[in-house]
């Protein structure tokens, strides 16, 4: 019987590239304005949207008017009750901003994986903001962008880490489920870095309480629609479309899968796939529902790979291969796939080849579009939505699609996903009284998008197919930040205009104008905006749910997503309630079925060895061939977005791909830039490490050599008596001992008080001194010329030049004229060879200096701390010009003496003397002690030279 014809309610729809929402919507069936609120689903009223065209939307019937070049206006007054003053979304009523939500993942000891860091970089700040830091910026040269340090982003709410699936679930998306059963769309995507938690926040995880979102929305749409399932008489056809099942159809359809057989053998997915345990987590929620209203739903499962839409759901078995198997361990029917159930061939046999067919992405038909003749949007030509009548059914399902998904990623080489997965469920609502008419039917849908990880800048140095995939991934995401970029520009733009038009009293508001000022946004540029296009323009609510793994190690990628949440929290899209669509009964079998036609397109092949069987067990290898059909030429943008003007178009067009490029290199050179920092501190790393060796080892060999010196001057000094020499053997002993009694002037071996015994401090009088010519003025008065001896035997006559060894060691000792009078005598022998009297002057002088070993023994430590503390404040003598001595003092011990005994006496090392006493103890063949008569006779100097060529003084503090 024919139903009562009833008036087709459309939606008037108009396709707004500016992604401005459509501000004012009419629910004609009740003649009244929509609410925010929706109205309440037991209502009996049957609702239909009218969407207005663009330049239409501002415009309250009343404040409308046309001009007389038919261009819209709107009053300032009428403007000044849709929008608030200062708001850059226009305030319509049933427009909001994206509701975007952080959710914050827990460490979970993926350190090990080198992918953690060990300090978090976020920090809360409330329950809406958390701070960003980048802390591997105060390691120097870690930081390669110029991103701030340090961020605060705002979130409609933030959920810590231990925030459980079902808290999670219930705060974020029951709202959106409820909208979807009252006739609501909505969308719901995960965004975030890969390993970020967006798979376990979608689909969950293994464990008992952590079922994810989409099997909660399954359960709580199923446990409300309890008893309220319509038949399936009428199905969904691209966006909102409905049409009527063919008859050979209904059976299968309206079991929404078929029912294969069960595989003997070894199937393919055994091989390929840990099949996960049926989760038996369930949320127990319910909405209560009209119970007037019948409910069918629909599943579709697409993938989005290399900028290609898949049908996941393309493998399962269809109507024609029915049978009536159940899971031998539930019970239950289940799904099965084509392929997984494929047997797996053997090592030697042709290779099993596995073909998929990538779908087009059209613009809804003409037969979809509104009187206005405006297009309802795009759609995956092809894409099966399969008719679920129980969350087992559509749990089953969906772990099947999940399955292919990850055969095609596996086989990919994947290790995350890679793909953009969107599951769809529509919700096919009609009121029991009306189920014959399909006008009645309202559709709305709910989509869930798993979106890929955004790629790391540093992993995209792979190459082939991995470097295809990331670029593609970070190519959708980028449309995707870059379509919400110039909605929230354009939706600016129009509350700027509209603003303007309310501070001006009787201004009007053109449309044309403000339309010509908005950008068009990019949706075209990746299948995934166009696919989720619809949503973004006014199709619903949308919520971001942004992932991020405070540990990660990626601040920079982590930056950008954090970014682009604080972007969609200022898009407005429009709530949209249930749209009854056009129907036709003829149905597009073939393609609403995903028929895989040939293509002309040369398919992507990919040949793939699967080894399988662990330790212990028969290895088995597996060869497939995945072939992945390009959709067909043509399919796509057919009747794409209304041409503005196909030479702007092909522009804008350019401009994007130029823009596009321009991300690329940038990318490029980030990376380039990133390697040549890497590289450099590598090199410098290990140059440093080179050098550390290096001087290590120059340091040890330094401090050998330095060790070598000091021991042979250590044995030097021992053997110069200088140093107690209880080691030494007894004739070295000796020898010292006699060495040091050599140190005696020789003068004064003449006098019975100086002890030349050794008995006694020897002491040298001043006429002792006086024979010196290197006493005080002596030298001057060209009276004292010491001859020098040569003999280095225990002799008196030998002494000075045994002696000299040690004196050359401090050879440098000056005293002022004054002081020069404190100086040890040179040997006394030379007095007896030259038989000058010493002037009167120094005849009042006295050094004492010490020899015989006993002596030298009980008071070298008195000299030696003496002779540091004169020497401490020694300061040289005045110049009065007079400080024309040179004395040569022998040794340190006679030196000490001849300090000790004359408090005025200044000892001042000349600089290096040192090092020239070591030159001269060699060149002089280890002379004990060297007076300056010794040098003046072994330099040949005579009476009449010496006047004329004065010794070299080697005086301290003069130029
Ligand atoms: N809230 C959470 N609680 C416990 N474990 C979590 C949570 N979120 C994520 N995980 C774990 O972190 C790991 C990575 O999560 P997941 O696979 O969901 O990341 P992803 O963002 O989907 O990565 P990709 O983009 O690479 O697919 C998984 O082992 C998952 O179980």
């Amino acid at each position: 019987m024919a139903s009562k014809t009833k008036p087709v309610t459309r939606t008037t729809r108009t396709k707004t590239p500016s992604g401005v929402p459509p501000p004012s919507r009419t629910v004609r069936a009740t003649n009244t304005r929509a609410t925010p609120t929706p109205p309440p689903i037991d209502s009996n009223a049957k609702k239909s949207v009218t969407r207005k065209p663009f330049n239409e939307r501002n415009a309250s019937p009343e404040g409308k008017s046309r001009t007389g070049t038919g261009k819209t206006v709107m009053k300032a007054q009428d403007a000044s009750t849709k929008v608030a003053a200062n708001a850059y979304v226009p305030n319509d009523a049933e427009s909001e901003p994206i509701r975007a939500f952080l959710r914050i993942r827990p460490q979970i000891g993926d350190e090990e994986c080198g992918i953690s860091q060990s300090n978090p970089y976020l920090e809360h700040v409330s329950s809406t903001a958390v701070r960003m830091s980048d802390f591997s910026s105060t390691q120097p040269n870690s930081r390669l962008s110029s991103l701030p340090q340090s961020s605060v982003y705002t979130f409609s709410h933030v959920f810590p880490a231990d925030t459980s699936q079902s808290d999670f679930f219930t705060q974020t998306t029951l709202p959106l489920v409820k909208d979807v059963l009252e006739g609501q769309s909505g969308l719901l995507f995960a965004y975030g870095v890969t390993n970020s938690g967006k798979t376990y926040t979608i689909q969950g995880g293994g464990e008992e309480g952590s079922a994810g979102i989409l099997p909660r929305t399954l359960d709580v749409i199923f446990n409300s629609i309890e008893g309220l399932h319509g038949d399936a008489r009428f199905r969904p056809v691209r966006l909102q479309g409905i049409e009527a099942t063919l008859p050979s159809l209904s059976s299968s359809q309206s079991s929404g899968y078929s029912i294969g057989l069960e595989a003997n053998g070894t199937a393919l997915a055994d091989v390929l796939l840990d099949i996960p345990s049926t989760n038996t987590d369930t949320d127990p929620t319910a909405f209560k529902l009209d119970r007037n209203h019948e409910y069918t739903i629909w599943l579709s499962y697409a993938e989005i790979y290399n900028e290609k839409v898949y049908d996941l759901f393309a493998a399962v078995d269809d109507a024609d291969d029915v049978s009536t198997t159940r899971s031998q361990s539930t019970g239950m029917p289940h799904p099965t796939s084509t392929f997984l159930n494929l047997p797996v061939p053997s090592s030697q046999s042709k290779p099993l080849l596995l073909t998929r067919k990538a779908l087009s992405v059209k613009p809804c038909p003409p037969s979809d579009t509104d009187d206005d003749g405006v297009p309802a949007g795009k759609y995956v030509a092809g894409l099966r939505q399969l008719r679920i009548t129980s969350t087992t059914q559509a749990k089953a399902l969906l772990s099947l699609g999940q399955m292919h998904r990850q055969v095609f990623g596996t086989l990919a080489n994947s290790q995350s996903s890679r793909s953009h997965a969107m599951v769809t469920i529509k919700v096919l609502r009609v009121h029991k009284g009306e189920r014959n008419d399909p006008t009645s039917i309202q559709t709305s849908r709910l989509t869930l998008v798993d979106l890929a990880g955004s790629e790391r800048t540093r992993n995209t140095q792979t190459t082939g197919e991995r470097l295809r995939e990331a670029g593609n991934i970070n190519k959708s995401l980028m449309v995707l930040g870059q379509c919400m970029e110039t909605m929230r520009a354009n939706q600016r733009t129009i509350a700027r205009g509209l603003n303007a038009v309310v501070s001006e009293e009787g201004g009007r508001f053109d449309t044309r104008v403000a339309k010509k000022s908005l950008s068009i946004v990019p949706f075209r540029h990746s299948k995934l905006t166009e696919v989720l296009m619809d949503y973004f323009i006014g199709e619903g609510r949308v919520v971001m749910i942004v992932n991020v793994n405070p540990y990660d190690t990626g601040y920079d990628e982590n930056s950008h997503v954090m970014k682009i949440s604080a972007i969609a929290r200022e898009v407005a899209t429009t709530a949209s309630t249930a749209v009854a669509r056009a129907v036709s009964t003829i149905p597009k079998s073939k393609e609403s079925l995903g028929s895989s036609r040939g293509s002309d397109v040369a398919p992507h092949r990919r040949k793939v060895t699967i080894s399988t069987g662990g330790p212990g067990q028969s290895q088995n290898e597996t060869h497939l061939e995945v072939l992945e059909e390009d959709e067909e030429p043509g399919e796509a943008d057919d009747n794409d977005d209304e041409p503005i003007n196909p030479l702007v178009d092909a522009l804008f067009d350019e401009i994007e791909a130029l823009r596009m490029k321009l991300f690329e290199s940038e990318m490029r050179s980030v990376l380039i830039e990133a390697q040549t920092r890497e590289e450099i501190m590598t090199e410098m790393e290990e140059r440093m490490q080179k050098m550390e060796v290096t001087y290590s080892r120059r340091l040890m060999q330094e401090i050998e050599q330095y060790e070598l010196k000091m021991d042979a001057k250590i044995e030097m000094l021992q053997r110069s008596g200088m140093l107690g020499n209880g080691s030494l053997p007894r004739e070295t002993q000796e020898s010292s001992e006699e060495e040091e009694l050599d140190i005696i002037p020789e003068g004064n071996s003449n006098h019975s008080e100086s002890g030349s015994d050794g008995d006694g401090d020897d002491s040298v009088t001043s006429d002792d001194r006086s024979s010196s010519p290197l006493g005080g003025k002596n030298a001057k008065h060209g009276k004292a010329s010491s001859p020098l001896r040569h003999s280095a035997s225990p002799s008196h006559g030998d002494k000075t030049d045994d002696n000299a060894l040690q004196a050359i060691q401090y050879r440098g000792t000056l005293l002022s004229s004054k002081n020069a009078q404190a100086l040890p005598t040179p040997p006394n022998s030379q007095a007896a060879e030259d038989p000058s009297p010493a002037p009167a002057e120094n005849a009042t002088t006295r050094a004492r200096t010490t020899t015989g070993r006993r002596s030298t023994r009980t008071t070298r430590n008195s000299s030696m701390s003496d002779m540091i503390q004169k020497t401490r404040t020694m300061t040289l003598g005045e110049d009065d010009g007079d400080d024309d001595c040179v004395v040569i003092i022998p040794n340190k011990k006679v030196h000490s003496h001849a300090i000790t005994s004359d408090p005025d006496a200044v000892y001042v090392p000349y600089q290096g003397e040192i090092d020239t006493g070591r030159k001269k103890k060699r060149q002089l063949s280890k002379k004990p002690v060297v007076t300056e008569a010794d040098i003046e006779r072994a330099i040949g100097v005579d009476e009449t030279q010496r006047t004329s060529r004065p010794i070299r003084r080697s005086t301290r503090g003069k130029p």
